[in-house]
């Protein structure tokens, strides 16, 4: 290894996600817009006799680096698949910027990572459709986080379609620091079989014409999650009146809420006024990354 390798794990946002069906194994299907903003944990590697993982970061704090750590898991998993790829133990190091449990998919974006820093220290090609078999194995978002670019995800988020285009925006993600477990939300979803998303339309370049799908669109965890952690919904709300702010939902499963704004300056503005809010919550502002980047 000449310099030590990176990987940026980007948080995910479900711009929206509709429930279609509880099954059998009581997971359930979604239909769900995934985009990723340029806001990241970062995993560095260094060689070492074995492999370990220290974390370090604004979101270090309580989260074990063990075995159960999903960036652990993953390079594990990674080696019983693929055991003579990668000949070298490795040191990792992740800086957790992104909260944890947080509907943003930071745990799904660091195994993400790690999956990607083996396959750049692999000494053979390592198979794509593979790659992401392995991925949906240590979580549903684990394989849309290995593209971190605009797409749709279905079935439990192993179908994945990535979308060739899709307009400039930036997000500002509000966190008030409750963490929600997505199994608690899913608990208490009611209406399991809601409509799938309507088609996108191609090409997907304006911002006018993304707002206009949106409309017609929902999170189906959102109600269940503002029962859950009532301030969800009042950012929800607050957001959605700042200036320029084109819409405001919560992410996945909660309790991360996103506002969606066509420009840099707006979305800083309204990042800005949330803090003011409540400086208790966590608060970012960041533009999301397009198709190719
Ligand atoms: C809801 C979503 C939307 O992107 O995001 P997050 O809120 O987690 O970020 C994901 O589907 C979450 O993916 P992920 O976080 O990998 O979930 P997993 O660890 O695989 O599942 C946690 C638990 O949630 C429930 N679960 C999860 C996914 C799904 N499609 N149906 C479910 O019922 C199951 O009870 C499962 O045991
Ligand atoms: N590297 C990691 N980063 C964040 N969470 C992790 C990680 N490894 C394991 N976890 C566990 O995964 C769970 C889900 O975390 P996360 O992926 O951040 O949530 P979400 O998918 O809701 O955004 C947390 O409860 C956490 O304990």
């Amino acid at each position: 290894m000449v310099e030590p390798p990176i990987q940026i794990a980007p948080a995910k946002i479900n711009l929206a996600l509709h429930v279609t069906r509880r099954r059998e194994d009581g997971f359930h299907d979604l239909e769900s817009l995934v985009v990723f903003a340029a806001l990241a944990d970062e995993i560095e590697a260094m060689p070492a006799a074995t492999d370990s993982l220290t974390i370090v970061g604004p979101f270090a704090r309580g989260l074990g680096a063990g075995e159960t750590n999903l960036v652990s898991r993953a390079v594990a998993a990674f080696r019983a698949r693929w055991p003579d790829a990668v000949a070298t133990g490795l040191a990792l190091r992740l800086t957790k910027n992104l909260p944890v449990a947080a509907g943003i998919g930071g745990g799904s974006a660091d195994a993400a990572a790690a999956l990607r820093l083996m396959v750049s220290q692999s000494r053979h090609p390592i198979a794509v459709p593979e790659l992401s078999d392995l991925a949906a194995r240590l979580g549903a978002d684990v394989p849309a986080c290995l593209i971190s670019a605009p797409l749709l995800a279905r079935g439990i988020g192993e179908l994945l379609q990535p979308l060739t285009d899709f307009p400039q925006l930036h997000v500002v993600l509000v966190n008030p620091m409750v963490p929600l477990a997505t199994a608690d939300v899913f608990r208490r979803l009611r209406a399991h079989d809601n409509y799938p998303l309507p088609a996108v339309p191609a090409p997907l370049t304006r911002p006018v014409q993304l707002g206009i799908w949106l409309a017609e669109t929902r999170n189906d965890l959102q109600p269940p999650a503002v029962k859950l952690v009532p301030v969800i919904g009042e950012i929800v709300d607050h957001l959605a009146q700042t200036q320029g702010c084109m819409l405001a939902r919560m992410s996945g499963s909660g309790a991360t809420v996103f506002g969606l704004f066509g420009s840099s300056g707006q979305a800083h503005q309204a990042a800005q006024l949330m803090r003011q809010h409540n400086p208790e919550h966590w608060v970012a502002a960041a533009p999301l990354l397009l198709p190719g980047t």
